[in-house]
């Protein structure tokens, strides 16, 4: 379980995160949405312990991410799918992971497996394409096993194959009784995946709602569109 409560983030004049609370409970995918910049990589940033609130507080089972006991095993996180040092193989990129967290060589070969990253685990992360970076993330956020994942824009970059893939991996988590917050910008495929969504712009809190109760006979999209048409701060014109 994710709880968010009044977490804001400034930096400088910028207010990136606004007093925004939302739970993501556990045996459920919750989508993350909202136009760009409106501060869902802050609010995953902060969750896992990689900023400090300005204030308010962000627990994972009730507690601060840096008071987790195993962090590997509590959560697993794709922030940034180029993470992984570009001068590595994939194998040795997660067997360093594994080592540091008492995890063992064995659970790298599955995560290996799962993610279809097996003919290339001794490539350097470097040359990977944008989806391999991706599998390589989420093969990394599955290490420990954790019992919540946060995974930011997950789908982005995989190919049809992959994007079902990740689609069936997260149901399957989440049936599992995890936790699954994802990021993504991709309506149709958060409707497939998604039981609930937070959406948010500049910062605050639009929406928090089961998918089915946004889509109202409607869209996801259409929805979407509608709940944030005032909180759109980048949009193009025509030429
Ligand atoms: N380290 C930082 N220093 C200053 N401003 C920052 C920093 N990180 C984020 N911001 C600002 O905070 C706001 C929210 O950014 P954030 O990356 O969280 O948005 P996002 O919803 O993830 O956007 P996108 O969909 O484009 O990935 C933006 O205005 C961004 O410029």
């Amino acid at each position: 379980m994710i709880e968010v409560t009044a977490l804001t983030k400034r930096y400088g004049r910028t207010t990136a995160v606004d007093g925004l609370t939302f739970t993501a409970p556990p045996g459920t995918v919750t989508g993350f949405l909202g136009p760009n910049g409106a501060g869902k990589s802050t609010t995953m940033r902060l969750i896992v312990g990689l900023e400090r609130p300005t204030s308010g507080t962000a627990t994972v089972d009730g507690r601060p991410y840096a008071e987790l006991a195993a962090p590997l095993h509590d959560v697993g996180v794709m922030l940034d799918a180029r993470s992984a040092h570009p001068g590595r193989t994939a194998f040795r990129h997660l067997l360093g992971l594994a080592r540091t967290h008492g995890i063992p060589r064995s659970r790298v070969d599955e995560v290996i497996a799962t993610t279809g990253l097996e003919t290339v685990a001794h490539r350097r992360a470097g040359t990977f394409s944008l989806g391999m970076g991706q599998r390589l993330g989420i093969a990394g956020a599955l290490l420990g096993d954790p019992g919540t994942l946060i995974l930011d824009e997950p789908v982005n970059g995989l190919d049809p194959d992959g994007v079902l893939w990740v689609r069936g991996l997260v149901r399957e988590l989440a049936a599992e009784g995890r936790t699954v917050l994802l990021s993504s910008h991709l309506m149709h495929e958060l409707a497939l995946c998604a039981d609930r969504v937070v959406v948010i712009g500049r910062g605050r809190l639009l929406a928090d709602a089961t998918v089915a109760e946004l889509e109202d006979g409607g869209s996801l999209e259409d929805a979407y569109l509608q709940l944030t048409a005032g909180a759109v701060q980048y949009r193009g014109g025509a030429r």
